[in-house]
């Protein structure tokens, strides 16, 4: 029997219409939408007097601009109050769920798929972003797609897909204390190059990948469109069928053990074949930090920024504008370096096990006097459980803010802006020029980092603060 690797076995099982030389129809099972990309596409879909051919395999929820603050009341900003507007009525007119602000399961679009357990094994998912990869976690193909691609999707439940190519990235060992799945997938992204795995669909396997909760292994698959990848995925387990028992979206009684024995196939056949392969060690990572302004610009917190010993031209040139805007010189340590804020949030890190961890770390510790601590839950139902876990009381007398939940300072379409030639450490996923506000200066760590910092005020190691 032909031997498949997890991805084949999803692909194969959408597709609907194999063209020879062409993309292939690929059937898509759920459809995230958010306020900034899905008004064109509706607009279009008017335009031309078409309908949405199955409005309950979308669920749409407001996150990119909306405020963290005073979410009862009207958005003050225009362009954010009509998008919200707009997707509030689009939804409405089309009998599309929506999780709109306020409500018990507002949150990031991400983070909320799979907290319903709307996201599952199996599953192909979509959504006009590029950080669906994160719902590969569960053993589904997510990816991101363009606005023009949500208009076919809400019409036809389909989208054209060429088969990308099969990359296997293989952790095992133990990961040492203080290193998490963020230092993983920024230890990987360091090694391959944020545009290492252009073209590919990458699976997550090992014994390091195994040994991670749900949560955690979203981090890692969130972050693989970070080097380039379309999407990443990690086989379900029974850690993935744990998580989804019992949620609300995920099938009940009889119906779950019959989805459970499904969802056991869902695994890479023994002797199946990648196009490319990559292997790491656990124990070789450690604590990781961003020094640059792409993510695969990353060293571990202990150590020095690189030089530009055998860079040469025009590689020169980029890398020294990157380490310019950041305000740092080649060959220095990043340890010991001032920092002006701290940002926990996001689809990467804005999960309750990450404020756990922030909130464990700083228990009975204050934040440092230089730093502006920001946490902002990844949804309403991860702030209710901070409320209820004391978290929040903790992390209030530490010094932190607490906002509502959205994206927020991961990309600053709202008010949460870091201020120019300010230093954020970040647990989100991108470090780009201006992400957090033009000229912000963002690195990227884990959440354990991030707490870390925020006590001592400066880049440090986790593992030396007590
Ligand atoms: C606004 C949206 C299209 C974008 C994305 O696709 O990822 C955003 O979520 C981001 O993280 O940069
Ligand atoms: S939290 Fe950040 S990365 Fe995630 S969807 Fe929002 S803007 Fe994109």
């Amino acid at each position: 029997m032909e031997k498949k690797t997890l991805f084949d076995k999803v692909w194969d099982a959408h597709v609907v219409k194999s063209v020879p030389d062409g993309p292939d129809v690929f059937f898509i099972d759920k459809h995230f939408i958010h306020e900034v990309t899905s008004p064109v596409a509706f607009l279009n879909l008017e335009k031309r007097g078409v309908g949405v051919l199955y409005p309950n395999r979308t669920v749409g929820t407001p996150d990119h601009n909306v405020p963290t603050i005073d979410q009862d009341k009207t958005i003050k900003d225009k362009l954010s109050r009509m998008q919200v507007e707009k997707l509030r009525d689009n939804c409405k007119k089309h009998g599309i769920e929506l999780h709109d602000l306020g409500t018990a399961h507002h949150g990031i679009v991400h983070v909320i798929g799979p907290e319903l357990g709307i996201t599952q094994p199996g599953m192909t998912i979509v959504c006009g972003d590029s950080h669906t990869s994160t719902h590969g976690a569960f053993g589904a193909i997510a990816f991101g797609i363009g606005t023009s691609e949500v208009e076919m999707v809400l019409a036809t439940q389909c989208i054209m897909q060429s088969k990308p190519k099969k990359m296997r990235i293989t952790v095992d060992g133990e990961l040492g204390a203080g290193v998490t799945s963020k230092d993983i997938i920024l230890y990987i992204i360091s090694k391959i190059s944020a545009a290492g795995a252009t073209g590919y669909f990458v699976e997550y396997a090992g014994t390091a990948i195994q040994s991670l909760s749900m949560e955690a292994r979203m981090t890692i698959c969130n972050m693989s469109i970070e080097m380039g990848a379309r999407g990443g995925l990690i086989a379900p387990d029974e850690v993935t069928f744990d998580y989804l028992k019992g949620k609300q979206y995920a099938p009940q009684g009889a119906d779950w053990e019959a989805a459970v024995s499904e969802w056991k196939l869902l695994k890479t056949d023994e002797g199946a074949t990648f196009d490319k392969e990559y292997s790491f060690d656990a124990a070789d990572i450690e604590p990781m930090i961003t020094y640059g302004t792409n993510p695969g610009m990353g060293i571990k917190v202990v150590g020095n920024i690189p030089t530009t010993d055998g860079m040469e031209g025009s590689n020169k040139k980029t890398y020294l504008k990157s380490l310019d805007y950041m305000g740092f010189q080649p060959g220095e340590a990043i340890k010991g370096k001032k920092v002006d804020f701290v940002f926990v949030g996001s689809c990467t890190n804005g999960r309750i096990e990450d404020i756990r961890a922030v909130a464990q770390f700083v228990k009975g510790k204050k934040k440092a006097e230089n730093i502006t601590a920001w946490i902002v839950p990844g949804s309403r139902e991860v702030e209710k459980l901070a409320y209820e876990e004391g978290l929040v009381a903790i992390l209030e007398a530490a010094g932190f803010e607490l906002r509502q939940p959205g994206c927020s300072a991961c990309l600053a379409m709202n008010d949460d802006k870091i201020p120019a030639g300010k230093y954020a450490v970040s647990t989100s996923n991108r470090n780009f020029e201006g992400r957090q506000g033009p000229g912000a200066r963002t690195m990227l760590a884990s959440p354990l980092t991030v707490a870390a910092v925020a006590v001592t005020g400066e880049i440090c190691d986790p593992r030396e603060v007590l």
